[in-house]
C-alpha cells in the first residue's frame, strides 16, 4: 500500500502503491502514517520523497470508502504531521493528483510534476468539499480568486498552468522521481517554515464579499439547488476572515454538512454509474474486457443534416479520416461549410489546428467502398434507410462496419436488408452531436460482440460516455420519453400552464423543462411520428373517442400546435414564443394560454390547481416506471445504465442522481404507493401502472439500486 525505500542514502522514497489510481484507502493511510515516521525517525534520513506506482500520484480519498464507517487513520493528522516534520518532504507528482492527493501534495513542502501531470480538487463533483485542510491551504498558497475557481469548479490544471499559479515548484519532462529526490538533497538544511503552506498568510482580496457574492450568483445559476460550490464558497471565506486553526474547524463543519447528504450520494453513485456503464455484457458471456474493437482509421457519414455534421466534427477531431455524402450538390456544400465551420471553431477553442485535411465530401456512395466504417445519419424515414443500407452491402468491402443513427427505429430490420448483419448495430448520437456526451450503441440481436466492441471503444475515443442497450422502439433514452411528455401534456389539460411545468421542473434541477426542450429540438418530429402512427392525421378514425387512441387516453394538444405550425424555436413559435425563427429566449404566449383555456371549455375539463410535487410525481415517476420495464425487458442491462443515459443525454440533474436512483432515494415504496393512486385516477394511462419489477423489489424490502441486478431476470435478454 505504500512502499518504503532509501535511495542515494540518506532520501526516504515513499512510493503509494494502490492501483489503479492509488487512491488513499484505510490501509494506504496507515502504511504512509507507519512510513513517515520511520523516515521522520530515522538519523539517516534526510529528506523525503513521496510519490506513486504506475505514474499516477494519487487520485484522492477512496471514494468506495464513502459508504461505511470511517476505518484507519483519518487523513486529516496524517496530513498535518508530514507539513508539521522538520525534514523536507517533496511530492514527485506524476498523472494525477486530485481531490486528497492534491492536498497531500499541499502539505509537502516542494512540488514537483511531470508536465503531463493534472492538478485538481473535484470533491465538489461528488457533493463534497476538500476537507484535508484544501479549502485552507490552497487559498494561501495562490489567493482567494484562483482557489475559489479550483474549488467550486473542481476543474483538473495541467502542470503548467499549476506552475504559473505558484501550486509547482518545478516542472519536468524527466524522470519526476529521480529530479525530486536530486530536489530533496538540495533542499536539506533548507528554513522549513515558509514552506509549511498552512503557516502562510492568505494574500488580501480586495472587495473580497463582491466577489464571494458574484461566485455565489454564478454557481447558483449554474447548478441550481445544489448544496457542495456553496458550502465551499463559505469554506473559503473562511481562509480569508479567520486564522488556520478556525478554518479548518469551519472546514470540516461544512463538510460534515455535506458527507451524508443526498446529493453527495446521488454525485458519488454517478461517478461509478459512469464506470460501469463502459462495461457491456451479453448473456453469451462476450463483454467488454473479452471482446476485441475492430481499429478504425476511416469512417463514413451518410447525410450531412444537423446530426451528420456533428458526428464529421466528433471524427475528425479525434484524427479519423472521414467521407461525407450527401444527395445534392447544394446540401453537400451546405454542410460542407458548416462542417468547416465547425472545426475550425472548435480548433480555436481548444488551441490546436483544424483537422481539415482528414476531411473528403462525396456526392457518391461508390467513394467509400475501403472505409472502415460508416454511420448512417439519414432522415428518420424506414424505407430510405433500408435503401440506404443496401446499397452500402453492394459497395463497401464485406469488413466494413455498417451503423446507423436512427433515435428508434429497428436496426435488426436494417441489418436484414445487408449481407452483412452481424457487423451492423446502432450508434444513436444525441443532437449536437459533436458537444452532447451520450451514445446510445444499439445492439440488435444479430449483431457481434466485436461489432459492438468496435461502436463502444470508437464512442469512447470520440470522448462519448457509450451506453450498450437493446434494440426496440426508441431504444433507452427515447422510449423513457414518452411517458414523461405523456404526463406533461396530461397537466397542462387538467389545469398546469407550459411554464408552470418547466419551472418545477427546472426547480428540481434540470437544465430546461419538458416543453422548452421539445421546442428546442422541434415539434415536427414527433408530429410526423404520431401520424405514422395513426395517432392522428387523416387515418385516425371518427368514430374514435375524443381524447383518447387505440384505447387509452391521448392529448391532442401537441398536434394542434404542429398543425398551426409552431415547431419550436426553428419556427419562433412553439410552446413558446419567440423574438425570431432561431431564437433561444422562450416568452409565455398568451395564444397557448388562449389555446387550452378553448380546449378544457370544449371537453368539458375542469381546471384545478395543480401542485409542483404533482408534476414531479407523475413526470418523473412515469419515467422511472419506464425504466422499470426496460430493464424487466432486458433492453438495459442495469439501472445505472438506464441513469446515465439520462444524465448525459437529457438533462436529468446529477445531484438527483438519474430517474432510478432518484426513485430509489424518494423510497421504491413511497415511489410505487404515488403511481398506484395516480393510475386508479388515470385507468386508462397504462404508463402509470407499476411494472412488475417493480412491485418485486419493493416486496423484496426495496434494495439499493446497485443490488436490483439480483432480482431481474429478464426471459430474453436484449443485449
Ligand atoms: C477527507 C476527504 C479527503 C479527500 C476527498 C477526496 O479525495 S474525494 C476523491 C477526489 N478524487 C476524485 O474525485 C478523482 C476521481 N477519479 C477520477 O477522476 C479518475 O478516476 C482519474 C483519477 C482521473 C483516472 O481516470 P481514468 O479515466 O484513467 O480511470 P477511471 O476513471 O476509469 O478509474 C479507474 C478505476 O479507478 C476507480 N477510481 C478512480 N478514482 C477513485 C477514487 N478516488 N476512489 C476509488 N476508486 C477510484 C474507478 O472507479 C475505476 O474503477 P472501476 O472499477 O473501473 O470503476
Amino acid at each position: 500500500m505504500a512502499r518504503y525505500e532509501l535511495v542515494k542514502r540518506s532520501v526516504a522514497l515513499i512510493t503509494l502503491t494502490n492501483p489503479p489510481v492509488n487512491a488513499l484507502s484505510s490501509a494506504v493511510r496507515h502504511a504512509m502514517a507507519k512510513s513517515m515516521e520511520r523516515a521522520l525517525n530515522d538519523p539517516k534520513v534526510t529528506a523525503v520523497v513521496i510519490c506513486g506506482e504506475n505514474g499516477r500520484f494519487c487520485g484522492g480519498a477512496d471514494i468506495r470508502e464513502f459508504a461505511g464507517p470511517l476505518r484507519g487513520p483519518p487523513l486529516v493528522p496524517l496530513l498535518d504531521a508530514i507539513e508539521a516534520g522538520q525534514k523536507p518532504v517533496v511530492a514527485a507528482i506524476e498523472g494525477v493528483a486530485l481531490g486528497g492527493g492534491f492536498e497531500l501534495a499541499l502539505v509537502c513542502h516542494y512540488r514537483i510534476a511531470h508536465f503531463k501531470a493534472r492538478l485538481g480538487l473535484p470533491e465538489v463533483t461528488l457533493g463534497l468539499l476538500p476537507a484535508a485542510g484544501g479549502t485552507q491551504r490552497l487559498p494561501r498558497l495562490i489567493g482567494i480568486p484562483a482557489a475559489l475557481e479550483m474549488i467550486t469548479t473542481g476543474r483538473h490544471l495541467s502542470a503548467q498552468e499549476a506552475l504559473k499559479l505558484g501550486i509547482l515548484d518545478q516542472v519536468t519532462e524527466q524522470n519526476t522521481c529521480e529530479v525530486a529526490v536530486e530536489f530533496a538533497l538540495r533542499a536539506v538544511g533548507k528554513p522549513l517554515s515558509s514552506r509549511r503552506v498552512s503557516m502562510l498568510t492568505t494574500p488580501c482580496t480586495p472587495d473580497l464579499d463582491a466577489l464571494l457574492e458574484a461566485v455565489t450568483m454564478q454557481v447558483k445559476k449554474k447548478a441550481r439547488g445544489v448544496m457542495a460550490p456553496l458550502a465551499c464558497i463559505q469554506a473559503v471565506r473562511a481562509a480569508a476572515t479567520m486564522p488556520y486553526s478556525k478554518g479548518i474547524k469551519r472546514e470540516s463543519e461544512l463538510m460534515a454538512t455535506l458527507f451524508n447528504s443526498g446529493q453527495a450520494q446521488a454525485l458519488q453513485y454517478c461517478f461509478f454509474a459512469q464506470r460501469t456503464a463502459g462495461k457491456w455484457t451479453l448473456p453469451n458471456g462476450a463483454q467488454w474486457n473479452n471482446s476485441k474493437p475492430r481499429e478504425i482509421r476511416s469512417a463514413a457519414i451518410i447525410g450531412l443534416g444537423t446530426m451528420g455534421r456533428g458526428i464529421v466534427v466528433s471524427l475528425a477531431r479525434v484524427g479519423i479520416s472521414v467521407i461525407a455524402v450527401e444527395s445534392e450538390k447544394k446540401l453537400l456544400e451546405t454542410g460542407k461549410q458548416m462542417v468547416i465551420g465547425m472545426l475550425e471553431r472548435d480548433a480555436k477553442r481548444r488551441g490546436v489546428s483544424a483537422s481539415l485535411n482528414l476531411l473528403k465530401f462525396t456526392l457518391s456512395l461508390q467513394d467509400l467502398k475501403d472505409v472502415d466504417l460508416v454511420i448512417e445519419a439519414v432522415f428518420e424515414d424506414m424505407a430510405l434507410k433500408k435503401r440506404v443500407f443496401q446499397e452500402l452491402s453492394k459497395v463497401c468491402r464485406p469488413a466494413t462496419v455498417l451503423c446507423t443513427n436512427t433515435s428508434g427505429l429497428d436496426v435488426d430490420a436494417l441489418a436484414g436488408v445487408t449481407d452483412r448483419p452481424h457487423l451492423v448495430v446502432g450508434m444513436h448520437f444525441f443532437s449536437p452531436a459533436h458537444v452532447m456526451k451520450l451514445l446510445e450503441v444499439v445492439c440488435g440481436p444479430r449483431s457481434s460482440s466485436e461489432t459492438i466492441a468496435t461502436a463502444m471503444s470508437l464512442g469512447k475515443r470520440m470522448g462519448k460516455v457509450s451506453v450498450a442497450v437493446g434494440n426496440c422502439p426508441g431504444f433507452v433514452g427515447n422510449r423513457m420519453l414518452k411517458p414523461y411528455l405523456d404526463q406533461a401534456t396530461f397537466l397542462l389539460e387538467e389545469g398546469a400552464t407550459p411554464e408552470q411545468v418547466d419551472k418545477a421542473l427546472e426547480d428540481f434541477g434540470f437544465a430546461m423543462g419538458v416543453f422548452r426542450m421539445s421546442d428546442l429540438a422541434g415539434l415536427d418530429v414527433g408530429w410526423r411520428i404520431r401520424k405514422e402512427s395513426g395517432l392522428t392525421g387523416p387515418d385516425v378514425d371518427p368514430k374514435n373517442p375524443p381524447r383518447r387512441r387505440q384505447g387509452r387516453r391521448y392529448c391532442p394538444v401537441p398536434d394542434m400546435i404542429c398543425e398551426q405550425g409552431r415547431f419550436g424555436q426553428k419556427t419562433g413559435r412553439g410552446w413558446y414564443m419567440y423574438d425570431k425563427p432561431g431564437g433561444t429566449n422562450a416568452k409565455p404566449d398568451p395564444l397557448i394560454q388562449n389555446l387550452l383555456e378553448m380546449y378544457r371549455s370544449r371537453y368539458g375539463i375542469q381546471p384545478r390547481n395543480i401542485s409542483d410535487q404533482e408534476i414531479i410525481e407523475r413526470c418523473l415517476f412515469a419515467l422511472a416506471n419506464e425504466g422499470f420495464r426496460i430493464l424487466e425487458d432486458g433492453i438495459a442491462a442495469r439501472p445505472e445504465d438506464i441513469d446515465v443515459i439520462y444524465l448525459f443525454g437529457y438533462g436529468f440533474p446529477r445531484h438527483r442522481g438519474g430517474p432510478m436512483f432518484y426513485a430509489s432515494m424518494v423510497g421504491l415504496e413511497r415511489v410505487l404507493q404515488r403511481l398506484e393512486h395516480y393510475h386508479q385516477a388515470n385507468p386508462d394511462v397504462p404508463h402509470l401502472e407499476p411494472s412488475p419489477l417493480f412491485k418485486k423489489l419493493v416486496a423484496c424490502g426495496s434494495p439499493p439500486v446497485q443490488k436490483w441486478r439480483e432480482h431481474i431476470k429478464t426471459m430474453h435478454s436484449h443485449l
